[in-house]
């Protein structure tokens, strides 16, 4: 098929705005159907130097599509003009989770089972791809028309290819890490991101550990008036549980928000976070058809 070009959309509502671009709810003059478009201007990527980061974006999400993965945004095509680039994407009528933890304040034990359930499940995807999101968080965790979550945001993925592993770039030859500059969102970077700048798939489910801490109390573990100040409760694991707090959700937090990621909950299973599964939060959840299952009512 030829070119999309922004004639074949009606553009509305600003639905999300980042550093580097703004997304569009729009509808295809052609179809009638609605999709989120993510503008990007060329000239401010190219100045901030950024080009690898949507060059990767767009390489993720490709996979992602084409493999037809179920709790990930979809991309359908992309086009560009002189001074934009368009990514056209699944359009989640519910928008993101954080509005919705913040509207009710905290989630009962049923919505944050299921979706602390749906999250794993979109990480175990993710990392069998050798993905790493390294920014999520409640704003990127997208509600779609049924309420089942569509993870979004690849801009600051990581792909972890063989080669960096096998030759032991993690330094253990003696080959120093190439230090990567991109660290995420304050309130859930992981502390191997703010120390030695290498992400693993442990700092995912560092992440995880603290969007299940925000659902169940409304906000995030590590909380302060300044950036450095948030890094500085990470490093020192300074948080604590109100009272009233889900002993489950406690004792998986606890697992998860472990400053060495090999010792994290999952950083040892293989094909698959089995031993995140079989915690105690998620007893009596169908894992396997949690698609196909109707999401408890956020009250
Ligand atoms: N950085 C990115 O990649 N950002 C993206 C990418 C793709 C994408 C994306 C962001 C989307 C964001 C989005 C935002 C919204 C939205 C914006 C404003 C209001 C609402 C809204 O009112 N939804 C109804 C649900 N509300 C939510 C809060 C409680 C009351 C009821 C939705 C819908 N979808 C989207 O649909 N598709």
């Amino acid at each position: 098929p030829n070119k999309r070009t922004t004639e074949d959309f009606i553009f509305g509502k600003i639905i999300g705005e980042g550093s580097f671009s703004t997304v569009y709810l729009t509808k295809d003059i052609h179809s009638s159907r609605e999709y989120a478009i993510k503008v990007c201007e060329k000239r401010h990527i190219i100045r901030e130097k950024k080009t690898e980061y949507v060059k990767r974006e767009r390489d993720v999400l490709n996979a992602l599509s084409s493999a037809g993965a179920p709790f990930f945004v979809k991309l359908y095509c992309t086009f560009q003009d002189t001074d934009r680039l368009y990514f056209v994407l699944s359009y989640a009528k519910n928008g993101e989770l954080l509005p919705y933890i913040n509207k009710v304040g905290a989630f009962d034990k049923d919505c944050t089972r299921f979706y602390a359930g749906e999250i794993l499940l979109a990480l175990e995807y993710l990392h069998g791809l050798n993905i790493i999101h390294r920014d999520l968080k409640p704003e990127n965790i997208l509600l779609d028309d049924q309420m089942h979550i569509l993870i979004t945001d690849f801009g600051s993925a990581k792909i972890v290819n063989q080669v960096e592993t096998l030759n032991g770039a993690d330094g253990s030859n003696g080959a120093r890490p190439r230090r990567n500059s991109f660290v995420g969102t304050a309130q859930y970077v992981s502390p191997e991101l703010l120390t030695d700048k290498t992400a693993n798939f442990g700092s995912d489910l560092w992440a995880l550990g603290c969007i299940i801490y925000q659902m169940v109390s409304g906000l995030p573990p590590f909380r302060a008036r300044s950036e450095y100040k948030i890094f500085q409760k990470i490093l020192a694991l300074e948080y604590e549980f109100p009272d009233g707090f889900d002993a489950d959700a406690q004792d998986l937090v606890q697992k998860l928000l472990v400053l060495d990621a090999s010792e994290r909950l999952g950083a040892k299973d293989t094909n698959g976070y089995l031993s995140i599964r079989s915690h105690k939060l998620f007893e009596g959840l169908d894992f396997e058809n949690i698609l196909t299952t109707k999401p408890p009512t956020i009250s």
